[in-house]
């Protein structure tokens, strides 16, 4: 995975300077940091929507717009993919994630895609109808 995005990022840094009216990329960097936040934050709340939706394929093809979009505001930010490899790497030796794993909890109800079905929230009744 690290690869692809490795080459993805060095894409996105290739286009930053190409014609706006034919690079998605040159437009996003022509625009600047505030409309790649929103186009990031927008493919992130549609993979949700899908995820919880059982979606499977749409998932999938809205996490490679997600890490598009992420890799454009790193490129923006100055933030190289090795930054967050290496940040990701001192989490594993600090934080051994291996050994954190959680047990299997047995009870653990799951919704589509295996994410935990949402907690119904109770609400309080209006008091006309106690
Ligand atoms: N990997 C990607 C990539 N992934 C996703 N996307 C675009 O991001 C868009 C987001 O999806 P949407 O359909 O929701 O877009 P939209 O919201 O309808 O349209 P816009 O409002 O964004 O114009 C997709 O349509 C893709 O075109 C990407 N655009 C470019 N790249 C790569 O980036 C590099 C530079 O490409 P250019 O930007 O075309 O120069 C190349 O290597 C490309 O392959």
């Amino acid at each position: 995975m690290s690869d692809s995005l490795e080459r993805l990022y060095r894409a996105v840094i290739a286009a930053r300077t190409l014609d706006p009216a034919t690079s998605r990329t040159a437009r996003l960097f022509q625009h600047g940091p505030s409309k790649m936040a929103k186009k990031l934050a927008e493919e992130a709340i549609e993979v949700v929507i899908d995820a919880v939706g059982g979606k499977q394929d749409a998932v999938v093809r809205e996490s490679a717009d997600l890490l598009y979009n992420l890799t454009v505001l790193w490129a923006a930010a100055g933030i190289c993919p090795q930054d967050v490899w290496d940040e990701m790497d001192r989490r594993e030796r600090t934080q051994g994630i291996a050994e954190k794993l959680p047990k299997q909890k047995a009870a653990i109800k799951t919704g589509p895609a295996g994410i935990p079905a949402p907690r119904r929230r109770v609400l309080a009744r209006p008091a006309a109808t106690r």
